[in-house]
């Protein structure tokens, strides 16, 4: 967002190989068509059907007359009566279905404007592909690995003083025994035990990476990730705060791969920091329509897809693979400000997927914030499975309609020239702007058993 508050236009444009649809052209074009077809439906058609109902009347009664001029002189043809009758009909049927027309137009103007929303981008063309493109220049990636790497070392002998400090004291935890040895084991300072039930061995940015450190990953994602995100789901660059922010280390001899999983929040970003490994790669699936493909950037490249997409990590078979992961969610005010980050209605409430995370999320979050008697609030909680599970149908649809596959935003021989031009574009216009995106300070570490599922 720019001061004045309108979306500023995205800087790296020109070297876009596939163009993201216009967000703002669509969501003008839903409001225009949901009013022209609200006129046509409770205007144009009811005045229709009601100057067909008057001439109906008057040719009924016109019938009824001749009708009964017939009777009183029956000696007149009787083919003649059976013609009228059965065209008397036909005007009858027309009449009802027009009727019924009249009873339904609100179901009818609900079901079309549905299907404006379906067909909206951010439920059909962004939905379900996963978008690849240059984020980082090689040496930033190094920087990071070396960041990382030197997070562990120090992790690792913290590790060793408070396993010291446990062992001397009478009552033990056996959580945090069990996390220290992790912390301990190969490699060596990595957490192992951060999402429940999909580890990966990684480190927290957020909590264990020093300011300076952060200030610098902090630098390049305004820079690159967050004008792409708001170019490819029309979401402002402030409307979105990671819930999570980690970096990932698979290795040919350790934790090699990631079972397949969705990630807990709504969008995903995975941005590759080194070459020097054999085998990985992002396998992503739409399982009912059994389609997959495989994303496999290069150093510096990162996919960027919605949440609810399964996918995999790929087996890396020999060296160590690095990757920086973000858990990202698009909130309608910032948990910094406390003011509305201008997020448009078509990429929240409209946006089924966002939906759906929001009922499963917010609104038990919500419920139990509420200060009722906990038997009506256990009943809130116990009912907001409805809303979820309309919400996942919706998600279902969007799956059978939707593109699916990995889209290469930016041809190679222009990724300099790219990253160039979005780097000329902050220092411009953005840089220590306070609409930038939220990656570390709304993290929600009490939420990591949740990170993926
Ligand atoms: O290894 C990968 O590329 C996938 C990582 C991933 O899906 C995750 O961290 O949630
Ligand atoms: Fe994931």
């Amino acid at each position: 967002m720019t001061q004045n508050g309108k979306v500023a236009p995205f800087a790296g444009e020109e070297f876009l190989a596939y163009i993201p649809p216009s967000h703002i052209r669509a969501s003008r074009t839903i409001v225009a068509s949901s009013v022209i077809l609200f006129v046509i439906i409770f205007y144009v058609i009811p005045r229709y059907i009601k100057n067909q109902k008057q001439s109906t009347d008057t040719n009924v009664k016109e019938n009824e007359e001749t009708r009964k001029s017939f009777q009183e002189n029956r000696k007149e043809s009787e083919d003649v009566f059976h013609s009228s009758e059965s065209e008397q009909n036909k005007e009858t049927d027309m009449k009802e279905l027009l009727e019924l027309f009249f009873i339904f137009p609100k179901a009818l103007y609900a079901i079309l404007i549905f299907s404006l929303i379906l067909f909206s981008p951010q439920n059909h063309e962004t939905a379900r592909r996963i978008f690849q493109s240059p984020m980082l220049r090689p040496h930033e990636c190094k920087t990071i690995i070396e960041m990382a790497e030197s997070v562990a070392t120090r992790k690792y002998r913290e590790a060793i003083a408070t396993k010291n400090e446990l062992e001397n004291q009478y009552f033990k935890n056996m959580d945090d025994i069990h996390h220290i040895d992790k912390l301990l084991q190969w490699p060596e300072g990595w957490s192992k035990d951060r999402h429940g039930s999909y580890p990966t061995t990684d480190l927290n940015l957020a909590t264990d990476f020093d300011q300076k450190s952060k200030r610098y990953i902090q630098t390049v994602l305004d820079a690159r990730v967050s004008p792409l995100l708001e170019r490819i789901y029309g979401i402002t660059q402030e409307a979105i705060r990671a819930d999570d922010m980690f970096l990932v280390r698979y290795d040919g001899n350790g934790q090699q791969h990631l079972a397949r999983h969705r990630d807990g929040t709504i969008i995903s970003i995975n941005i590759l920091l080194n070459g020097d490994f054999e085998g990985g790669g992002t396998k992503f699936f739409l399982t009912e329509q059994l389609q997959e493909d495989v994303a496999r950037p290069r150093i510096g490249e990162g996919i960027i897809h919605n949440s609810v997409i399964e996918h995999e990590g790929l087996a890396t078979t020999k060296g160590t693979r690095y990757i920086l992961v973000g858990f990202l969610n698009v909130d309608r005010m910032d948990s910094r400000t406390g003011k509305s980050t201008n997020v448009g209605i078509f990429s929240t409430f409209f946006c089924f997927h966002w939906m759906s995370h929001f009922l499963s999320n917010r609104v038990p979050e919500f419920i139990s914030t509420l200060n009722i008697h906990e038997f009506a609030k256990q009943i809130l909680i116990d009912f907001s499975f409805v809303p979820k599970i309309i919400s996942k149908q919706f998600n279902t649809v969007v799956d059978s309609l939707a593109p699916f596959g990995v889209v290469k935003l930016v041809q190679e021989d222009n990724y300099e020239k790219y990253l160039d031009a979005l780097d000329r574009s902050y220092e411009a216009n953005t840089r220590g702007s306070k609409d930038s995106s939220n990656w570390f300070e709304g993290n929600r570490n009490d939420l990591m058993h949740k990170g993926r599922k």
